[in-house]
């Protein structure tokens, strides 16, 4: 039932400007639990700049990200939009949205990753694990380089090695310039990433001149190649599709990366499960055979630890929408122009869903009902679901794939991981890794 109460929901709004941002970062889901315990599980506060909607309610989080077309646009911070770039996905709703929508899942989606994309992601993932042997590594800083590798080989294969290096460089400034106050004066991150953008920009822009020039004879086979052959996007369509991708993909799956790393050191039954199921992959493979769509099919229990792992980490905490006009929630009044968070850590730690819910439990995921259920909002939901999310996966899954049938390892010791406001591991998490 909808009924208009008395207008906005309860909750504080804390200091002018910088509202409860503070507080907000410092306790992180205490915070959140805090309020709802005072105020219900849809309240008011400001954070990040904005006023907000916080809601942790579950059928709300649903019905929010299923109704866009009702005035619930994404709310990213004007730094992200900023760096990201005016065509970037989330910057861009209606008819827009599924425009470029419709351009970027014929090149990362499903089908592409079966035919397309799978023989890449085996290729570099085999080169980037294959000198790891008697090393100690930070797995940290290697699944950050493995996500980053495997992202921008797929845009750009055959400029790869001539400007990895500087590109990565630049990138990362864009990145953290997207997470970072928008204060724009030398010195800041937000300033940084600007720069890092500018120099993203330019280096994109050489590579397409240098594609639209060649011969119909020379042949390149990767996303760039197909962006502008297509013919459907213009240069910064296409410069902007090219960020995207690869910062969507970047932080997710490297996160993801190595907290499964962490759950199966910690997890050794999970861990020789998980190494069954890819050995008995090489046994009916030849030696140096890479791995294909049927294989990646065939690994039910490692789909099932990548699951469980974004599940008890929470690699995503929730997502940011705002309202384009007046509109009833749940009976409260969301004014045009708040933003509303869309909080979905809590759903991950529901004892209902997920019986012993701070117990890593890869096998609860078996039952396939549980991906399709209603809550499962690990991908988000509605019409901007993550159009990467098979990507994403089978990216994981190959890594582990390689991982774990060529070595063993320990940890160093004594390192710290920290959940929130980003999963992170301050000084690195190292390891010893040997040949097994
Ligand atoms: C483990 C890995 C990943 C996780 C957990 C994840 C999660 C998500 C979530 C929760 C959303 C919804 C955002 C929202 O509604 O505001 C999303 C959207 C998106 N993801 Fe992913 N993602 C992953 C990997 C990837 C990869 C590998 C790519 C591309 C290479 C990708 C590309 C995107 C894009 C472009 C969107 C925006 C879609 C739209 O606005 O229509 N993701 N992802």
């Amino acid at each position: 039932i909808t009924f208009q109460r008395k207008g906005l929901p309860l909750g504080t709004m804390g200091w002018p400007f910088f509202g409860e941002t503070n507080e907000f970062l410092k306790l992180g889901p205490n915070f959140m639990k805090r309020q709802t315990i005072r105020y219900g599980r849809i309240f008011k506060s400001h954070i990040l700049g904005s006023p907000t909607i916080v809601s942790m309610d579950p059928e709300l989080n649903r019905y929010i990200l299923l109704n866009e077309a009702k005035g619930l646009i994404p709310g990213y911070p004007k730094s992200m939009l900023d760096i990201l770039g005016q065509r970037n996905i989330a910057a861009v709703y209606g008819s827009q949205h599924k425009f470029l929508r419709k351009s970027l899942m014929s090149i990362i989606g499903a089908s592409m990753v079966k035919d397309r994309l799978l023989p890449r992601i085996d290729k570099y993932m085999r080169l980037h694990l294959s000198n790891w042997d008697a090393m100690v590594i930070d797995v940290q800083q290697k699944c950050n380089d493995m996500a980053f590798l495997i992202g921008f080989t797929q845009i750009v294969e055959a400029e790869l090695s001539s400007i990895y290096d500087g590109f990565k460089v630049e990138f990362d400034k864009l990145v953290t310039g997207s997470l970072s106050l928008p204060i724009n004066l030398p010195g800041t991150s937000y300033y940084r990433g600007f720069k890092g953008r500018e120099n993203v920009v330019k280096i994109l822009r050489r590579l397409i001149e240098k594609r639209r020039a060649a011969s119909p004879a020379t042949t390149y086979d990767d996303m760039l190649e197909h962006l502008v052959r297509d013919g459907a996007l213009n240069d910064e369509e296409v410069i902007d599709q090219v960020i995207t991708i690869l910062y969507s993909g970047y932080e997710t799956v490297s996160t993801t990366s190595m907290m499964v790393v962490k759950y199966l050191h910690d997890n050794q039954q999970a861990l020789e499960e998980l190494r069954e199921e890819h050995f008995a992959i090489r046994r009916r493979k030849g030696a140096g055979e890479p791995v294909d769509w049927a294989d990646y099919k065939s690994m039910r229990f490692t789909r099932a630890v990548v699951l469980e792992t974004l599940r008890l980490a929470t690699v995503i905490n929730g997502l940011l929408r705002k309202a384009t006009q007046d509109i009833v929630l749940n009976g409260f009044l969301i004014p045009k122009g708040w933003k509303i968070y869309v909080y979905t850590r809590e759903i991950n730690y529901d004892p209902i869903l997920y019986p012993e819910p701070l117990k890593f439990n890869p096998w609860r995921w078996l039952d396939k009902k549980l991906e399709s259920h209603n809550h499962c909002l690990l991908f988000g939901g509605g019409g901007r679901l993550c159009p990467g999310k098979e990507l994403g996966i089978a990216t994981v899954s190959t890594f582990l794939h390689y991982f774990v049938t060529t070595y063993r390892w320990e940890e160093i010791g004594g390192e710290k991981i920290v959940e929130f406001p980003r999963v992170e591991a301050p000084n690195g998490y190292h390891i010893r890794v040997l040949k097994l």
